[in-house]
């Protein structure tokens, strides 16, 4: 049985979501002209195949805001989907709302054109509207794609309605004639295929089995529009006010880590909300809504710092769309250690005092004490 809280673990290979009955069929058979991935080595990436070498006449849009320069997953997802419903004919071209320093060619683009002044610090949705306007018009894309979350899918609804386009939100299904959406008591709302597709999280793999060419476009200039609402800047509210889920910065302990007074300094001094395991949670030092992993919350911070915390399966769960983590820990066989893209092996009270003494001495250089 689904639930609602179901619906974006969709996986792809179930084979009732986008990709398994349409997109297995619409991008890997021999009638599309694409490239049979089974002659595609994954082991050497530079024998990777582009998906298409024929003279492409048409063209598909992506639309993404990036944040510092970098695609959340489902960024990503939205440009995989895109390249995988593409046929042979068909570029996939990717206007990112912001800058991008990922290569996107891994993820099906073919021409990426960046907007560094329309990125998601920046509250500009007219302009954002008049910039696709502009593209829409040079382009004519026959589809546009978005992830349908925060700023993107804000700009998909906003420009639809105003340029009167079909759309059709929150899909996890495509073929070439139909979009299908979750609806609650585990059914579809079928429609036809739209002008504008915005995407549920988690419906398509990223993992393709070719590239897009990855041209990178030089910005254009979007013509100047009167914004209504008046962007007023961002100011950062309290760590502790900031939802787990939310928080862009996260200091997390587990059972190696029981020096509280000094983990609660140091993620102040940082910024960052606190999370826990659920053996640290269990112990009491941190209540019931710190808890991250799978039977707590799902957190997609930029940074996660895991202090003792050793990596188990239910615990990555919790922390699978966080950008970088940083694992702490006196083993360096925990699993966490492969999850991390920094590791320092450190008994976790002498890595936070030091780390402490740094975060402070860094901020006084910088003037902010
Ligand atoms: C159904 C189910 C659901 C679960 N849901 C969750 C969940 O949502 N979230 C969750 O976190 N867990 C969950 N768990 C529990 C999970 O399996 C682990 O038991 C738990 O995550 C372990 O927590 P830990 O890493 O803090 O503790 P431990 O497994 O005890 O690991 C402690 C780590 O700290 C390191 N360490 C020890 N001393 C130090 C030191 N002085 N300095 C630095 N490092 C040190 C150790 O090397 C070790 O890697 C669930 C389990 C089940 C069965």
């Amino acid at each position: 049985m689904h639930d609602m809280q179901n619906i974006p673990r969709i996986d792809p290979r179930r084979p009732y979501v986008i990709g398994p009955s349409g997109l297995k069929r619409i991008i890997l058979g021999a009638e599309t002209g694409m490239r049979d991935p089974m002659q595609v080595s994954h082991h050497d990436e530079s024998r990777v195949a582009l998906r298409t070498n024929k003279e492409t006449t048409a063209t598909v849009l992506v639309v993404v805001h990036s944040d510092r320069g970098a695609l959340d997953e489902h960024g990503k997802q939205a440009i995989a989907a895109a390249a995988l419903l593409a046929n042979a004919e068909t570029a996939v071209v990717v206007a990112i709302m912001g800058t991008c320093n990922d290569d996107l060619s891994v993820l099906g683009a073919d021409k990426i054109i960046t907007y560094p002044s329309l990125d998601v610090t920046r509250y500009s949705p007219e302009t954002t509207v008049e910039a696709l306007r502009q593209l829409w018009g040079e382009i004519h894309p026959v589809r546009m794609y978005l992830p349908d979350t925060g700023a993107d899918a804000e700009i998909g609804r906003r420009f639809a309605a105003i340029h009167r386009k079909t759309i059709a939100t929150d899909v996890v299904e495509i073929n070439q004639t139909e979009v299908r959406r979750w609806i609650p008591g585990n059914r579809f709302a079928v429609a036809k295929l739209t002008d504008v597709v915005m995407l549920a999280k988690n419906a398509v793999d990223t993992k393709l089995p070719w590239v897009g060419k990855g041209e990178v476009v030089e910005s254009p200039t979007v013509n100047s529009v009167s914004e209504r609402v008046r962007d007023l800047g961002i100011s950062a509210s309290a760590p502790e006010n900031v939802a787990l889920e939310e928080a862009d910065a996260i200091v997390s302990g587990g059972n190696g880590m029981k020096d509280m007074s000094t983990f609660k300094a140091l993620a102040d001094a940082m910024g960052a909300a606190t999370g826990a395991s659920r053996v640290a949670v269990d112990d009491g030092r941190f209540p019931r809504a710190k808890q991250v992993g799978a039977t707590g919350k799902t957190v997609q911070s930029s940074m996660y710092m895991a202090i003792g915390i050793s990596g188990a399966v239910q615990h990555l769960q919790g922390i699978k769309d966080c950008r970088h983590v940083i694992a702490v820990n006196i083993d360096e066989s925990a699993p966490i250690v492969k999850r991390a893209s920094l590791t320092v092996i450190e008994d976790s009270s002498s890595f936070m005092k030091a780390m402490l003494e740094l975060v402070n001495d860094a901020k006084k250089v910088a003037g902010k004490e």
